[in-house]
């Protein structure tokens, strides 16, 4: 990318509050820190080098061996809504397993139909090879979790990620076609095609999401009904990736190493692979299957099973030939709605792992104070009761 400077527009970021304790992971660029740098992926890959910022401390850098295959739990979710009982027990019983162990599965047999998948990721090839002035007409603003961001130079100053984003809002309890709106209001009508590309995959994505969830309670032994009535309103993010190709991709990340802080992730890749995830002591890498969605459990999940399930720790590596995408579909809660794990999953035996809080001050956290990695909770928890 291009390191090009432009005037920064003078904008007060919050004062970070670091949590207590902990070495400052990252303080937002402050106007002082002058102007913000904007990286252009389109002019950067005929660069010989790649800037500073985006070369990560050696313990960090991906490795060769983290190239080997991770065989991941493949979840029929046909059999479990097959009506037959033991077949839907074996398949929570098998999830249960993967979630216990490092909080990853893929489902087959989903619903989703693969039509909509494959223009979904039409949609954003074209997205992201438009002009970075037309794709920062939905610039992501400081503080705020929507939007178009690349490399997140305006967030942090080191350990930049390989990659451009552009994330947005879904609710399905919201009175009007949010997605739609966003596309139409942000890009133009010419735009429409797209917000209704995205708001049929955010619904067809929030419906699996309430799907999975009723496979996590009965897995945890707190009925199907469980979580899907906790999540049946949510407030989700969908994020789509995109990762240019890399000239020195042993040097960078295309995403970092970190837990997801939301609760539930699909995750939709392209051919090209690059996500990886740490099971067994060791990076491997998800080798892509067009017909699977990858499901990783997050922290606010973790948190709601009282710490039985873990919050998968994964990252994404870039490489030099070509470009990768990725479509995250980000399960959250209401904004306000208390997180607390059901009674259930709390006795003498399991007491309180995380304290009560809201997905807006965990939102906020990683939003303002805090770069999102694997020890997001336990800053979150020191933070909130402090
Ligand atoms: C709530 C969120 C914050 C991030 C996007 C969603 C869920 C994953 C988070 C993230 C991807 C974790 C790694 C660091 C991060 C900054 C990133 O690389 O994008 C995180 C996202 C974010 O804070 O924008
Ligand atoms: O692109 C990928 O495969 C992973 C992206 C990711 O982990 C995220 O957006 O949270
Ligand atoms: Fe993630």
């Amino acid at each position: 990318m291009a390191l090009t400077r432009v005037a920064a527009r003078p904008q007060r970021l919050a004062e970070p509050t670091e949590p207590p304790g902990k070495k400052p992971h990252h303080l937002p660029q402050s106007p002082a820190a002058a102007e913000a740098l904007v990286f252009d992926a389109a002019v950067m890959s005929r660069q010989p080098e790649i800037p500073a910022q985006f070369v990560w401390p050696e313990e960090e850098k991906p490795t060769a061996e983290a190239s080997e295959e991770l065989s991941i739990p493949l979840i029929d979710l046909g059999r479990f809504f097959s009506g037959e009982p033991e077949a839907s027990e074996e398949v929570a019983l098998m999830v249960g397993e993967a979630c216990a162990a490092h909080g990853f599965f893929q489902v087959v047999n989903h619903g989703v139909p693969p039509a909509l998948i494959s223009e979904a990721h039409r949609c954003m090839d074209s997205f992201f090879s438009m002009a970075l002035q037309d794709k920062q007409v939905t610039r992501r603003m400081p503080g705020e979790s929507y939007g178009y961001a690349s490399s997140f130079t305006g967030r942090f100053s080191s350990k930049l990620p390989w990659k451009e984003t552009l994330s947005f809002r879904f609710s399905p309890s919201s009175s009007t076609p949010i997605v739609v709106d966003y596309f139409t209001g942000k890009l133009g009508e010419e735009f429409r095609h797209f917000g209704e590309v995205y708001q049929e995959y955010c619904e067809m994505m929030s419906l699996l999401s309430l799907r999975i969830m009723e496979v996590l309670g009965m897995s945890l032994g707190v009925g199907r009904r469980c979580f899907r009535d906790f999540f049946k309103v949510n407030d989700s993010i969908t994020r789509l990736n995109y990762y240019p190709p890399c000239q020195k991709p042993e040097l960078t990340l295309g995403t970092g190493p970190h837990c997801d802080p939301t609760s539930l992730t699909i995750l939709h890749q392209d051919t090209v692979g690059g996500l990886q995830v740490f099971a067994n002591g060791r990076w491997r890498s998800a080798t892509p299957n067009f017909d699977t969605f990858i499901v990783n459990i997050g922290d606010t999940f973790m948190a709601l099973s009282n710490g039985r399930y873990k919050s998968c720790l994964h990252r994404a590596v870039v490489n030099s030939e070509s470009a990768r995408k990725s479509l995250a579909f980000f399960l959250c809660p209401e904004m306000e709605k208390v997180v607390a794990p059901p009674p259930e999953l709390v006795d003498s035996a399991h007491p309180r792992v995380y304290p009560d809080f809201t997905w807006s001050a965990l939102l906020e956290f990683t939003q303002k104070h805090y770069r999102a990695d694997m020890r997001t909770m336990e800053a979150f928890s020191k933070w909130i009761q402090n």
